[in-house]
C-alpha cells in the first residue's frame, strides 16, 4: 500500500498561514530553527513498538515490533510538532544505523546530511481524536485542536525505509481546542 493511502487531502482545504510548513520539502527542523526561538527536541520514546496499522501495510510490515522514535519539537519548552518515525528493526544495521543513536538531536540534521539518502512524496491528512497519532500527540503535548493536520512520507537508504509523520500541534499552528 502507498503511503498516500487514506492520506490524501489536498492542501488548499489547509489554512493559508499552514500549507508553506505543510508542503516543507527541505528540514522542517531547519525551517523551525529559522522561524521559532529556542528550538529543541524532547524524546518521548524510542524503542522498538508495534506499528500502527496503516504503517504496517505501507512498509509491507508482519506483526514484528519496528524500531519507533517519538518526538515534540518545541520551541521555547512549547511543544510545536509531534513528529513518529518507524523504520524496520533490520535497517538499523544498513541504510538508518543512526536512527538508533540520534537522541536528543533532531533526525532531519542527520536525514539530510546524507546526500544518498532520498525522500518521497509528502502526504497530507487532517487527524482526527479517533486517529491514533491524534492520541499519542494529545498524551504527549496537552490538549489539541479536534482535528490536526499531519504530514507524512518516506527517506529510502537503498532499500531501507523510514517513515515519518508529523503533526502539527496546537498552539501555534491551530487555533485553541
Ligand atoms: C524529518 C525531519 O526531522 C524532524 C525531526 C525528527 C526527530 O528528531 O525525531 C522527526 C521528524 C522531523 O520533524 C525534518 O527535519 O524534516
Amino acid at each position: 500500500m502507498p503511503h498516500t493511502a487514506f492520506w490524501r487531502t489536498p492542501l488548499v482545504r489547509a489554512p493559508r498561514d499552514l500549507r508553506p510548513w505543510l508542503s516543507e520539502r527541505g528540514s522542517l527542523t531547519r525551517r523551525l530553527i529559522s522561524h521559532f526561538p529556542q528550538f529543541s527536541v524532547r524524546v518521548l520514546r524510542q524503542g522498538f513498538y508495534p506499528p500502527h496499522q496503516d504503517e504496517r501495510a505501507i512498509l509491507g510490515l508482519t506483526n514484528a515490533l519496528v524500531a519507533t522514535r517519538e518526538v515534540l519539537l518545541c520551541s521555547a519548552g512549547q511543544a510545536v510538532i509531534y513528529a513518529h518515525s518507524i523504520t524496520q528493526r533490520g535497517s538499523l544495521k544498513r541504510g538508518f544505523h543512526l536512527f538508533g543513536r540520534t537522541g536528543s538531536r533532531p533526525l532531519g540534521a542527520l536525514l539530510f546530511a546524507d546526500p544518498t539518502i532520498k525522500r518521497s512524496a509528502l502526504a497530507w491528512r487532517q487527524l482526527n481524536r479517533r486517529h491514533p497519532l491524534w492520541q499519542q500527540a494529545v498524551a504527549a503535548a496537552g490538549p489539541q485542536a479536534r482535528t490536526l493536520w499531519a504530514r507524512r512520507s518516506i527517506f529510502y537508504a537503498g532499500q531501507d525505509q523510514l517513515l515519518v509523520t508529523e503533526v502539527f500541534l496546537s498552539p501555534p499552528f491551530h487555533s485553541a481546542p
